[in-house]
């Protein structure tokens, strides 16, 4: 082998173009809208345009953000962020045979309809908090790999006996956290999960189905991360309490494969204020907290079926 043997991989793209659709409903007059942010990224046979200069097996980026407008032009009925970037990915695959595989992120603002008086708006929406995401690859084979997520659910449990505690860690001489049975639990979850599907035949016809599951998977999480409205769930740690909710999300939420949680531990800092004069101007007595937002923990794992062999 010459020692001027390279290996060449690479990937080509358009990154977050950003699309609004509505949809509007001739029978009761309600409007439905989304907006995403759209990233494209494809695995194609154009060599030549890094080695050669020679552009002719390129699709330029620009006629990839084209291809976005055109196509959430054509879906004429209301999808899922999934629905569409499994569109993209069989368009791409399939209109150009130089494109192998496509892969396509979509993340999708939380506009929610707005209710006035108790009434849901016919087309007035505002902006939530959490974003829906995710990650489809699609194949030239009709192979594919479709994920769906969760970005920046920011979620807390105030201090109260039987809440929150983090007791019985390694202690040594670098240690000075107190072991406690009461405290804050806050964490911006970020969450991202597999489907079975492996062909695009196998994708579910209804529509909606992902959103559907996306809201499933939603309220497992909320449900264990809080426990009862009355009384609650004890956290022991974040790790235990992000192991009992992608536990929850696999038995409940058959079509989910795998799920991997971010759940970063964002510290409320007792607040204690001494003086020469006085030694508790303040004195914690889990009241008064120091929010931070670095640093934090940083608590992350996966959790996945182990598909029994029939
Ligand atoms: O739930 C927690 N897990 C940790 O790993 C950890 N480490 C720490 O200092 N506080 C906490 N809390």
């Amino acid at each position: 082998m010459g020692m001027d043997e390279v290996r060449l991989e690479q990937r080509h793209g358009k990154a977050k173009v950003r699309v609004g659709r509505v949809w509007k409903e001739e029978a009761d007059g309600a409007h439905h809208f989304v907006e995403w942010s759209v990233s494209i990224s494809l695995l194609s046979d154009c060599l030549s345009s890094y080695t050669h200069a020679d552009n002719s097996d390129i699709v330029a980026t620009d006629t990839m953000k084209n291809t976005v407008y055109v196509k959430a032009k054509e879906c004429k009925q209301q999808l899922s962020a999934e629905d569409f970037a499994i569109v993209l990915g069989k368009h791409f695959t399939s209109f150009y045979h130089q494109v192998t595989a496509a892969i396509v992120n979509i993340i999708e603002k939380p506009w929610e309809r707005i209710n006035i008086n108790g009434q849901p708006h016919e087309h007035g929406f505002k902006l939530g908090s959490e974003k829906h995401t995710t990650e489809v690859i699609v194949k030239k084979s009709g192979e594919l790999q479709v994920v769906s997520g969760i970005e920046g659910l920011s979620v807390l449990k105030t201090t109260q006996v039987c809440a929150s505690g983090f007791e019985g860690f390694i202690r040594d001489k670098y240690t000075i956290l107190p072991e406690t049975r009461e405290r804050m639990l806050a964490t911006e979850v970020t969450a991202s999960w597999r489907y079975p599907f492996e062909t695009l035949a196998s994708i579910p016809a209804k529509q909606l189905y992902f959103t559907e599951k996306h809201m499933n998977v939603k309220k497992v999480l909320m449900e264990t991360f809080f426990g009862p409205a009355k009384g609650g769930v004890y956290s022991p740690s974040v790790q235990s309490t992000l192991y009992h909710m992608a536990k929850a999300v696999l038995d409940r939420v058959p079509d989910v494969s795998s799920i991997q949680l971010k759940m970063p531990n964002i510290h409320f800092l007792p607040v204690n204020l001494p003086s020469k004069d006085n030694p508790t101007i303040v004195k914690f007595q889990d009241d008064v907290f120091l929010p931070t937002d670095e640093p934090h923990g940083s608590i992350e794992a996966t959790l996945s079926r182990i598909r029994s062999k029939m």
